[in-house]
């Protein structure tokens, strides 16, 4: 199987999982795209009642073409559960995400849900975060040069997202810098240091904020659990 085929395994897996009534977080980027297709069949073919909060534009046209309800935070701030992809994964179910751009929308509905399953291929998995992957920032455009600056300062070697030459702009409007750090030893310490940046809207590093992954696999799908959970 190649790396789209683990994808659309474990998207079809997660999406049989969604009980009838649930409120979701719909995630961002090509695999969550494709738990979002799954989901539509069930709601087409099993009359599936579940409503969804999206993480960016892209997916809202994801759902729209799906038949998923889509609704927002401010009409139901609790969401039973959420479903994204991510760049990295670490043994702890530390994260990196946002290579697509949809990192701060994200973590407002990760956060938001009792449950948060990640999904991804088994590229993604990896001993230190940051060891394939940069880590996204979303920063204002206001002043984004100053704020790379301090960045820089901090010997972080931030890189302004382009597409077609233009700098990427986020659905929220701002911009994002890519940090090549190499492996991050404490990714929590790093992202409390990010936080404190000003101009920093908001970081890739999703730490202690997953409850389950599910890998796509040559063997299946295979699930990483939270000790505690
Ligand atoms: O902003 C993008 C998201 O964090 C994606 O969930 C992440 O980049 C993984 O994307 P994909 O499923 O396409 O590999």
């Amino acid at each position: 199987m190649n790396q789209l085929d683990l994808k659309r395994m474990v998207a079809y897996r997660a999406a049989q999982l969604v009980p009838d009534g649930a409120l979701i977080g719909l995630g961002s980027g090509s695999t969550a795209e494709l738990f979002v297709q799954f989901l539509g069949e069930r709601v087409r073919n099993e009359g599936l009642r579940v409503v969804g909060v999206p993480t960016s534009e892209r997916t809202v046209a994801a759902a729209k073409a799906a038949g998923v309800e889509l609704t927002t935070l401010e009409e139901h701030p609790e969401l039973d559960m959420a479903f994204d992809g991510a760049d990295e994964v670490d043994p702890d179910l530390n994260l990196v995400k946002g290579l697509g751009g949809a990192l701060a929308r994200e973590k407002i509905v990760a956060k938001a849900s009792r449950v948060f399953v990640v999904l991804v291929d088994e590229s993604k998995l990896v001993d230190i975060l940051g060891s394939k992957s940069p880590v996204p920032v979303e920063v204002l455009q206001f002043g984004w040069t100053r704020t790379s600056r301090e960045l820089e300062s901090m010997g972080l070697q931030p890189v302004l997202r382009t597409r077609d030459g233009l700098p990427y702009v986020t659905d929220n409007g701002n911009y994002v810098l890519d940090l090549h750090v190499g492996p991050i030893s404490n990714p929590s310490d790093l992202d409390l240091k990010l936080h404190l940046v000003t101009g920093v809207v908001e970081t890739g590093l999703f730490i202690d904020i997953a409850s389950l992954v599910m890998v796509g696999t040559q063997d299946g799908v295979i699930e990483m659990r939270r000790p505690q959970d």
